[in-house]
């Protein structure tokens, strides 16, 4: 329509088409601009409900540590701050908006002045007739309330515009660690041997510090390994190299002597890895959805024979509802024992050759420790384990020790090999028994 109106007007007047064409260029030129002024606003108002959002969800998860420190006020006025903050970007991009609509209007309707002005010169020098310069500003009218809106359009359009980027910028995210693609070993002729060969590992978010140096480690099979050793040396995050929840800066791990970047992740996850530790995250679903978790096909009679090896059959059949008790978000419903059975059934449920465990009865009291780790005695039989664990008790059986100290191994041996030899490992049980005291 706009080509077409551009046709008529310049048949009825070439040099006030030729103005015409001269000034809105200008004016597109300004409103582009002010536009992208307005983009940056919008996306800035974007990013600063979700920090809002964020900051509610992180208040509501957390509850009741929130309440067992009285911080009710304090979170919400967090919260109140970060939404008055969007309040205001909001206002100012509304504001903006307004102003652009306002000005576009202003300047159309200068147009209009403009073409009757330079108009009414053509006529008095005898170059246009007032009949053309009617027809040129009714046909010009068409051209006007187009742009009029094109200018309520753009509004619109910038605010979901940014929405939009911000939808497509997370769609187009592609994961560092691809999760389907890569061989896999059938399950006859896997035995679960890993192999951490000259791992090298920093942090993506601390390219500075290396948490892991030159570090070795043999998992063989069907055994069980320990790793110990002073609080922050590396040994969480030996599990998450295993895991593959990163890749390590150097060196290679090998399952069954097979880089494991090489194989399928989805499936390493899924069916060779199972993966407890020391606070479980249960979803607010029913016991025995939780435990399903593990292996989705699961039947109810696998899941219930998973329970069972995990010592859970017992405390759950006690519920009224049985394994169709709800457990409220992340497991609030179930004690911390309970919580820590029912995880470990989810992980048995998968029948996994590979068990890590990383201090998994450390949040435990005696009690439930006692009732877990019989659970978790069963559940390793059978399996490679790696044990990551701060109580020294609880891996005297353990067929390796190996105690970690600045991202290596320092010492390795079975409990009483490194107790005779009187280093790191007979320090930290000296030290552990003196706290025990206390
Ligand atoms: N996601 C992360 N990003 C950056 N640094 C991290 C991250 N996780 C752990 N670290 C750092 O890596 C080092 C090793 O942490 P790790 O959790 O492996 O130690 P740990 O031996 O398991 O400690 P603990 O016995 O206290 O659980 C620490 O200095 C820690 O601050």
């Amino acid at each position: 329509m706009m080509v077409g109106c551009f046709v008529s007007l310049y048949v009825i007047s070439p040099k006030l088409t030729g103005l015409t064409v001269v000034v809105l260029p200008c004016l597109v030129g300004a409103g582009a601009l002010i536009g992208s002024f307005l983009r940056r606003l919008s996306r800035l108002a974007q990013e600063q409900v979700a920090k809002a959002t964020g900051v509610a969800d992180e208040a509501l998860g957390n509850v009741r540590t929130v309440k067992a420190f009285a911080m009710e006020e304090r979170e919400l006025r967090l919260y109140a701050h970060e939404v008055d903050k969007s309040c205001e970007i909001n206002e100012n991009l509304g504001a903006g908006i307004a102003i652009f609509q306002g000005l576009s209007n202003i300047a159309l309707n200068c147009i209009v002045l403009g073409t009757i002005f330079a108009g009414g010169t053509l006529i008095s020098n005898n170059e246009l007739s007032p009949g053309d310069l009617m027809s040129f500003l009714v046909a010009s009218q068409t051209v006007q309330r187009s742009l009029a809106s094109i200018s309520i359009l753009f509004g619109q359009m910038v605010r979901g515009l940014s929405s939009g980027a911000r939808v497509f910028e997370y769609l187009g995210l592609e994961p560092t660690i691809p999760l389907s693609g890569g061989g896999r070993i059938p399950y006859h002729s896997l035995t679960g041997r890993v192999d951490f060969m000259n791992i090298s590992f920093s942090y993506p978010t601390r390219p500075g510090h290396q948490v892991l140096k030159r570090f070795n480690l043999t998992l063989p099979p069907c055994k069980t390994v320990a790793i110990v050793g002073e609080s922050g040396g590396g040994k969480s995050t030996v599990a998450s190299l295993l895991e593959r929840f990163y890749d390590p800066t150097s060196g290679v791990i090998m399952l069954d002597g097979l880089d494991i970047r090489t194989l399928d992740l989805c499936w390493l996850r899924g069916q060779v890895i199972g993966f407890i530790n020391q606070e479980p995250v249960l979803f607010g679903s029913s016991i025995m959805e939780n435990i399903r978790f593990g292996k989705p096909e699961a039947t109810d009679a696998e899941v219930i024979n998973a329970a069972k090896q995990a010592n859970a059959h017992r405390f759950i059949t006690g519920f009224p509802d049985g394994y169709n008790t709800v457990v409220g978000e992340r497991g609030v419903t179930l004690s911390g024992g309970q919580k820590q059975r029912v995880a470990i059934a989810r992980a048995l449920i998968k029948n996994p050759s590979i068990l890590v465990l990383d201090e998994a009865t450390s949040a435990l009291d005696a009690e439930s420790e006692r009732v877990v780790q019989e659970a978790l005695d069963r559940a390793t039989r059978g399996r490679t384990v790696l044990i990551i664990a701060h109580r020294l008790s609880t891996i005297q059986g353990a067929d390796l020790i190996c105690v970690m100290s600045n991202g290596r191994i320092v010492e390795a041996g079975t409990h009483l090999e490194l107790v005779s030899k009187g280093g790191l490992y007979s320090d930290l049980i000296r030290r552990q028994r003196a706290e025990g005291q206390r």
